[in-house]
C-alpha cells in the first residue's frame, strides 16, 4: 500500500491554532520567521510554539536566506526541520544543514521547465524538497502567496525524486493535485486562511480530511 500523503500546515502563529492543527490530524506544522510575512513569529513565540508542539507534531521553521546567526538562534530551539525558502544554493543548503544539525527542507520555486531541471541539484544537499509556485516579479515575499503553478511541468521530473507540493492548494483542489502530481506530502498556507495571516480552523480540518480522502497519485506503489 502507498504511504499516506503527509500534510503540513504552514504559517501557524498561535497556540489555539497549533492545537487545532494537531487535532485536525496534520503531520507537520510550519512557523514563518521572516519579518515581511503576515505570518511572521518572533523568536520568543517560536520557542513557545515549538515546545508546545514537541512530541505531538513535527515542527518546521521557515527562513528566507538566513545568515549564520539566525540559523544558530533557530537551531537552538530544536525544531524538527528548517525550511529554506529563499535563493539559497545547494552549497548553502548543505552548510546550513551541517551547522544547524537539523533536517533541511528546501523550497524550490517552479515556473518553467528550466526551474524543473534545476531541482535535481538540491537532491543531495536537502533532506526534503518542496516544490512551490514561483512568485511573480516584484512580490514582497518569496512564498505563501496562494498561487498555484502548472503541475504538468513536473512530468519532466525524475520519477524517483520524492517531493512535497505547495502553491495555492485549497481543500477543494488538493485531491486533484495529489492524483495528478503524486507528491509525498502537501503544504498549505493561504488556502486555509480567510485573509493573509488569518488561519481558519474549519478550513484546516477540511484540508486535512480532503488529503486523507485522496486517491493515491501517479507513481504511488
Ligand atoms: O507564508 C509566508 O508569508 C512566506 C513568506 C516567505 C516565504 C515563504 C512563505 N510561505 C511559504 C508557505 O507557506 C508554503 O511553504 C507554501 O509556499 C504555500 O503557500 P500558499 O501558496 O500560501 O499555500
Amino acid at each position: 500500500m502507498a504511504d499516506p500523503v503527509l500534510v503540513k500546515i504552514c504559517g501557524i502563529k498561535t497556540l489555539p491554532l497549533l492545537d487545532a492543527t494537531i487535532a485536525a490530524g496534520a503531520d507537520m506544522v510550519g512557523f514563518v520567521h521572516f519579518a515581511r510575512s503576515p505570518r511572521h513569529v518572533d523568536i520568543e513565540t517560536l520557542q513557545m510554539l515549538i515546545s508546545e508542539a514537541r512530541g505531538r507534531i513535527e515542527t518546521c521553521v521557515l527562513l528566507v536566506n538566513p545568515d549564520n546567526s539566525c540559523v544558530m538562534e533557530v537551531a537552538a530551539l530544536s525544531p524538527d526541520w528548517i525550511q529554506l525558502h529563499g535563493p539559497e544554493t545547494p552549497h548553502r543548503v548543505d552548510s546550513i544543514r551541517e551547522a544547524a544539525g537539523i533536517a533541511v527542507m528546501k523550497a524550490i520555486p517552479i515556473g518553467s521547465a528550466e526551474d524543473v531541471a534545476g531541482v535535481a541539484a538540491f537532491a543531495e544537499s536537502a533532506d526534503r524538497l518542496l516544490l512551490d509556485a514561483k512568485p511573480p516579479k516584484g512580490a514582497d515575499r518569496p512564498g505563501g502567496l496562494g498561487t498555484p503553478f502548472d503541475w504538468s511541468l513536473l512530468e519532466a521530473l525524475d520519477p524517483g525524486l520524492a517531493f512535497m507540493l505547495s502553491g495555492g492548494l485549497t481543500p477543494e483542489t488538493v485531491q486533484d493535485a495529489i492524483r495528478r502530481v503524486g507528491p509525498m506530502g502537501v503544504d498549505v498556507s493561504s488556502g486555509v486562511e480567510t485573509a493573509p495571516g488569518v488561519k481558519d480552523e474549519g478550513l484546516i480540518r477540511a484540508f486535512v480530511s480532503a488529503v486523507r480522502g485522496a486517491e493515491p497519485g501517479r507513481g504511488a506503489a
